[in-house]
C-alpha cells in the first residue's frame, strides 16, 4: 500500500506496517457477522517489533487527537484487543507522559474463571471508571456491543471507542445483501451511544493505494462487495 501524502506520519507509518506484515489479503472469508468478504484485515498479524510500535503510536496518536475525551482506562476485548490494548497503553505513555501517564488497561476473560483471583476482567477494573474500548475491526459491531455490555455490567462508563480499521459496512439487516445502502456501523454506535468512535484507517483510506496489492480478479471482487454492503453515511 502506498501512503498517500495527505496523511499524517502515524497513518502513513501504520499503513506501511500494515503492508510489511501483508496484514491486507484477498481470498474468501466469512466474517464474525457472516458476510462472505473478498478480503481481510488481520491485526494479528502485527507481531514484529516494529510492526507493534508503529501500531501502538497509530493507535495513541489517534487518542491524543482528541483534546476532549478524558478517559482512565483502556479495555481491549478479548482476543486481539488484548496486545491491542496493552501496546497502546505504552504508546500512549511515549506520545504524552504527562496527559496519559496514569491510563491503565485491561481486558477480558472468554471463560470466567473460578478459582484464584477469579472473574472475568483482567487489569484495571472497571468500576467507576471512563472506558475506552480498544479494538482492531469493526464490521457489524456484535464484538463492540459485547464489549460495551460487559463495561456496563462491570460498573464502567464508555466514553469511546477506536479502532484500527474501519471497514465502512452497513449495519446488519435480515436482507443484509440486497445492495441498499443503510448507515454505516461506526455511524450508528456514535448515534446510539453518542460518544466519538474513531478509527486509525478506513477502507477508503487504503482504496486508493490498493490497486498494486491485488490482481484485477481481487480488486473487482472488492468493490463487488463494497457495493453490496455499502453504508449510505
Ligand atoms: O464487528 P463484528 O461483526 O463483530 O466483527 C469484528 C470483530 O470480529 C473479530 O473478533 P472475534 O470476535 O472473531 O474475536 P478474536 O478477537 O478472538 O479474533 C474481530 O477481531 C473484530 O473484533
Ligand atoms: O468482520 C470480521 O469478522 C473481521 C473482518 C476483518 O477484516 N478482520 C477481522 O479480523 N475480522
Amino acid at each position: 500500500m502506498a501512503s498517500p501524502a495527505s496523511l499524517p506520519q502515524y497513518k502513513s507509518d501504520f499503513i506501511s506496517a500494515c503492508r510489511a506484515g501483508n496484514v491486507l489479503t484477498f481470498g474468501t472469508y466469512t466474517l464474525k457477522s457472516g458476510r462472505i468478504s473478498p478480503y481481510f484485515f488481520n491485526a494479528g498479524l502485527l507481531h514484529r517489533a516494529d510492526l507493534v510500535r508503529a501500531i501502538s503510536l497509530a493507535y495513541a496518536h489517534t487518542l491524543a487527537a482528541e483534546p476532549d475525551l478524558k478517559f482512565d482506562v483502556l479495555f481491549g476485548p478479548a482476543y486481539k484487543g488484548i496486545p491491542i490494548a496493552a501496546a497502546t497503553t505504552l504508546g500512549l505513555a511515549l506520545v504524552d507522559e504527562k496527559r496519559f501517564g496514569q491510563i491503565s488497561y485491561s481486558f477480558n476473560r472468554k471463560e470466567a474463571k473460578d478459582h484464584g483471583e477469579g472473574g472475568i476482567i483482567v487489569g484495571a477494573p472497571l468500576k467507576d471508571k471512563r472506558v475506552v474500548i480498544i479494538d482492531d475491526v469493526m464490521t457489524a459491531g456484535t464484538a463492540m456491543r459485547e464489549a460495551i455490555d460487559i463495561t456496563e455490567k462491570q460498573g464502567g462508563t464508555l466514553v469511546g471507542i477506536v479502532v484500527a480499521f474501519d471497514r465502512m459496512e452497513k449495519v446488519p439487516s435480515p436482507t443484509d445483501d440486497d445492495g441498499i445502502p443503510r448507515p454505516s456501523t461506526i455511524g450508528e454506535f456514535r448515534k446510539e451511544f453518542k460518544v466519538p468512535v474513531l478509527s486509525i484507517l478506513t477502507l477508503d483510506d487504503v482504496s486508493k493505494s490498493l490497486a498494486g496489492m491485488g490482481s484485477e480478479t481481487e480488486l473487482r471482487r472488492l468493490e463487488e462487495y463494497r457495493e453490496k454492503y455499502r453504508a449510505s453515511d
